[in-house]
């Protein structure tokens, strides 16, 4: 008898999957799903993969072996073109906002609907605008350039970038990093509005316990490249794994040894 595939597979489900740079195994056999509109928090220690599995995900990187796949369909043998048709669906905050400099904060905003889109650009300008005010950015900002915004603000203009041409998958990368904690909760909150408000799933990498409790609806640990745990946000401080609860409330001593090299 074949196999009736489910009516909504998994928006992000990683199977297997194994990542070496050299002798260095980075992904040991991750297992991995993300449901449609969850919004899932990685955390791990420096190290672990976590950005290599996010760069796996969007081909930046091309896993070893195992099996990727977006709305169940395979991705790790895409080609170029298709490849590009799949990025579309992807919104993306790196770590330390990652503007081009030379740009106005508008364009910077526009900047994938002007290149990847074609729009023109008094169409782009408005959409920008638009999710900038959704992020908290009146339209004077659009005509700085990053270097003259703070940190706080410059988050706030990568995240209206990634949400600018409404992705339906969203992966941000320890988007607190660098932030005060109050500014931290401020972005941290606006995150959860605008996945909200896009019905977007999001993937979110951290260290920052506090940013995975407010943008978690489930997380899931790494460690020596596997996934070793996943439970609800509200059971991370249960979850009877020892090494989940060393992560988690930060303790030196514990069953993660930290590797110390002398430089
Ligand atoms: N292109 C690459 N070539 C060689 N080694 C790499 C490459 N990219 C990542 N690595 C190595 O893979 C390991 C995991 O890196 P990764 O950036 O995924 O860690 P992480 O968990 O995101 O860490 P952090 O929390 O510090 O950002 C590191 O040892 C890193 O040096």
């Amino acid at each position: 008898m074949s196999q009736v595939p489910p009516a909504h597979p998994p928006k992000i489900a990683l199977k297997n999957v194994h990542k070496a740079f050299g002798s260095k195994v980075v992904l040991n056999g991750i297992d991995l799903e993300v449901g449609r509109g969850e919004s899932l928090v990685v955390i791990g220690g420096s190290g672990t993969g976590k950005s290599v599995m996010l760069k796996c995900v969007l081909g930046l990187l091309s896993p070893d072996s195992g099996s990727i796949r977006v709305d169940g369909e395979e991705t790790t043998k895409l080609r170029p073109r298709e490849r590009e048709k799949l990025l579309h669906k992807f919104g993306m905050l790196f770590q330390g906002a990652a503007l081009f400099d030379s740009l106005k904060v508008w364009e910077n905003v526009a900047f994938g609907l002007i290149q990847g889109e074609h729009m023109p650009r008094a169409k782009a300008k408005d959409i920008a605008i638009a999710k900038m005010g959704a992020v908290g950015l009146g339209p004077e900002v659009g005509e700085l350039f990053p270097s003259e915004l703070s940190g706080g603000m410059q988050k706030r203009v990568g995240l209206a970038r990634a949400i600018a041409d409404e992705p339906e998958i969203i992966f941000f990368d320890e988007p607190t990093t660098g932030l005060d904690p109050i500014m931290a909760d401020v972005i941290n909150e606006l995150i959860v509005k605008c996945v909200k408000d896009l019905g977007a799933t999001a993937v979110t990498i951290t260290h920052d316990m506090a940013s995975a409790r407010k943008i978690a609806d489930r997380v899931a640990m790494i460690y020596q490249g596997r996934i070793i745990w996943t439970g609800h946000a509200n059971d991370i401080d249960n979850s009877g794994n020892p090494y989940v609860d060393q992560f988690v409330h930060g303790r030196g001593e514990g069953p993660i040894k930290m590797q110390v090299r002398a430089l």
